[in-house]
């Protein structure tokens, strides 16, 4: 794959990704095997067993990895740069020494993901990104306040100062605590199975805040998912298609078409497809029955 950015330094971020050239929303710009993986819940003693199973090369290209303690030698460093850089790849988790170089945003610019069926990571654009940009992730959930993203990313040794947490932090900060209410909300109903017209209408919120908010990656995916899901339940199927159709957008732009998630989110907009066909065909006999009924009424007289 040509190299569609490089890394370099980021002022008072250490190392960053920076484009190339302009990207394409939906490019996927890595993707990447784990140099190794740890099963969660992890233990140092795993961390420090996986990494002395590297070759010499290995570790030291390991031991190039951002540490939040430069001071920190031997496990404590292995640990450390193992807290510092770690993704999660579906129940392990993962030193991708290349992934470990994107720094974060609250409102990133680019998706990271698991491919279980590559067994790597693939990194996505999810929006245009003109040259020389910085590409950022998101290694934090999107229905946090700020307070709470603060707190999280502290463990990383860093503030974030993204427009999310700077400059337009009130009402970003107004949205997300709003995202965090809908969230709730939705999986409650879904607990309690409670199936009303509230659910879609609670997660078509989210994606008008998610919008608003610039998110438009997996959780705007999973949003417009709810908000399909939601109709399905109280029997609108048409509305139901719409949103899942665009969750099969969303879907490809951040994981990629060769992704699993892509085709569960295919086969969803199937079903509700074929569904929605039986649901008709039904009319149409009942419709065909009475045609009938009224012809030979007609015909009797
Ligand atoms: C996974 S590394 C990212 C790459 C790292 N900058 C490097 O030089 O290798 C995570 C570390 O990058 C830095 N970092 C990431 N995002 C940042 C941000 N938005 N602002 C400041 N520092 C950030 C923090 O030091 C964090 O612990």
């Amino acid at each position: 794959m040509p190299a569609l950015y490089e890394v370099r330094p980021a002022p008072g971020e250490g190392l960053g990704c920076f484009s190339s050239a302009p990207i394409l929303a939906g490019t996927l710009i890595l993707t990447e095997k784990p140099l190794f993986a740890v099963r969660e819940p992890r233990t140092n003693a795993a961390v420090i067993a996986a990494f002395s199973d590297l070759t010499s090369n290995e570790k030291d290209l390991y031991l190039t990895l951002h540490a939040l303690d430069p001071t920190n030698a031997n496990g404590a460093r292995v640990i450390d740069i193992f807290n510092s850089n770690a993704w999660q790849t579906g129940s392990r988790t993962s030193i991708l020494p290349l992934a470990a170089r994107f720094n974060h945003s609250c409102i990133p610019n680019a998706s990271f993901a698991w491919n279980p069926r590559l067994s790597r990571i693939t990194v996505h654009t999810i929006v245009a990104i003109p040259a020389n940009t910085q590409i950022k992730l998101s290694y934090e959930l999107p229905y946090q306040t700020l307070d709470s993203r603060r707190e999280k990313l502290s463990a990383y040794g860093f503030a974030c100062s993204c427009s999310a947490c700077g400059c337009d932090s009130a009402a970003s900060d107004a949205r997300r605590a709003r995202m965090v209410v809908l969230n709730a909300r939705i999986r409650v109903a879904a607990r309690k199975q409670i199936w009303s017209a509230e659910v879609p209408k609670a997660a078509l919120e989210l994606v008008r805040l998610l919008k608003e908010e610039g998110l438009v990656g997996e959780a705007l995916g999973l949003a417009y998912h709810e908000a399909a899901a939601g109709w399905k339940r109280i029997g609108r199927l048409d509305f139901a298609i719409r949103y899942a159709k665009r969750e099969l957008d969303i879907c490809t732009l951040c994981y990629g078409a060769d992704s699993p998630f892509v085709d569960s989110s295919r086969e969803f907009l199937g079903i509700l497809r074929e569904e929605r066909l039986a649901k008709i065909a039904r009319k149409v006999s009942v419709v065909d029955a009475l045609d009938l009924a009224v012809g030979e009424i007609a015909l009797d007289s």
